[in-house]
């Protein structure tokens, strides 16, 4: 197992959120990597069930009870048995950098068989820019090694500030349930050693597994939309945060990093169950997508709030046709942005804190 960096980068910067309905033996792998880092549970389903958390981890754990209390009835807009309850510890950080992980993925190695610290490739990814309004075709500019090439504007070489950092997965790929039904022992084998930045005007499947964001530049973006229990729609989550995320970070001369790093998923959902949860979804993506395409938001949309807010009057005024389902979630956006606020109150504001989660050591 390798040894972790010696002064862990962002030590003290950085919360890993970890979405769960189970005990989290996973972290073992990841100990020399997480360890000195403050880990944030959102535990999902059933609270009086106790989730075990390996020793040595500084934590705090959240399950519904803690969410329904905190929130009251701004709760509504935190997905209950869905991995999209995890977009509450975004919420309930103080850190300016958040990286959230399921908990079926481990520790990868590269094509030299050494241990990939996804972490510290994704912080490496977020402090340094992006390139999202010109591509640059020996990939990352910034990597050691590697520069722009010719013929890349000068004047465009300082690039756009990071908000996302979006890894990728080694073994069982991420693949929807038709896909997954047809290739069930398709493996994703490449490594494919490069970082791309997502160009500007483009959409992208973003997917919640291997995470990173700047918290502070794009955090109340990163709504998890409502699916799980109640909702006619799971498994777009994801999806929904990351094409909201995007409009906006383009819309704010922000970028999107995806490629390294890759983590190890060790174990692919059962297709069926996926088939009901992503089926309205494979077809009303059909319309999201030119909605998301075609949005524009106004030179007044100076904070991702106001961004996000915009959003959500469009989502409601044009997508409401499509299903009922996305007036509920328009109102859940803007829930969402209220609860972030209250939360998140600017710098030097007086408010009453909330009481806090249950901490653990
Ligand atoms: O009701 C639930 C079910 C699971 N979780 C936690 O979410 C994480 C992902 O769960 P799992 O690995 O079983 O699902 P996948 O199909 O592999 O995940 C993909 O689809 C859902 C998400 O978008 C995810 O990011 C995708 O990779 C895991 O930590 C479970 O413990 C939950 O909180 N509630
Ligand atoms: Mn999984």
């Amino acid at each position: 197992m390798a040894a972790a960096p010696s002064t862990p980068l962002l030590k003290d910067e950085l919360d890993i959120v970890i979405p769960t309905i189970r005990n989290l033996d996973f972290l073992e792998m990841w100990r020399p990597f997480f360890q000195p880092y403050h880990l944030i549970i959102v535990q999902d389903g059933d609270p009086t069930k106790v989730i075990k958390v390996p020793e040595g981890f500084d934590y705090e754990l959240y399950n519904r009870n803690d969410v329904n209390r905190i929130l009251g009835p701004k709760a509504s807009c935190i997905s209950f048995k869905d991995s999209a309850c995890r977009c509450f510890g975004y919420m309930v950080s103080k850190k300016k950098y958040i990286y959230t992980i399921d908990d079926d993925c481990f520790v990868a190695k590269d094509p030299s068989g050494k241990d990939i610290n996804a972490l510290e490739q994704h912080i490496k990814n977020l402090l340094s820019p992006s390139t999202p309004f010109f591509f640059n075709t020996l990939y990352d500019p910034y990597r050691e090694g590697a520069d722009f090439v010719r013929g890349y504007p000068f004047s465009l070489r300082e690039g756009a500030p990071t908000a996302v950092s979006h890894g990728l997965w080694l073994n069982i790929p991420d693949y929807d349930a038709p896909t997954q039904l047809v290739k069930p022992l398709e493996r994703n084998n490449r490594y494919v050693d490069a970082v791309l930045t997502i160009p500007k005007g483009t959409l992208f499947p973003m997917c919640g597994m291997n995470l990173a964001f700047d918290r502070e530049l794009i955090g109340p973006a990163m709504y998890f939309g409502l699916m799980g229990d109640g909702q006619p729609i799971g498994r777009y989550d994801d999806m929904w945060a990351g094409w909201c995320t995007k409009v906006i970070t383009d819309h704010l001369s922000l970028g999107i990093k995806t490629g390294l790093p890759y983590i190890w998923h060790s174990k692919a959902s059962n297709p069926f169950v996926n088939l009901k949860k992503e089926y309205n979804g494979i077809f009303w993506q059909e319309e999201l997508i030119p909605f998301f395409q075609s949005v524009t938001l106004s030179k007044e949309a100076t904070t991702v709030q106001k961004c996000y807010l915009e959003l959500a009057k469009q989502v409601k005024a044009k997508l409401g046709k499509v299903d009922g389902y996305f007036n509920k979630l328009a109102d859940a956006m803007v829930t969402w942005i209220e609860a972030w606020d209250e939360l998140n109150p600017p710098k030097g504001a007086i408010t009453t804190t909330n009481s806090p989660a249950v901490k653990s050591k």
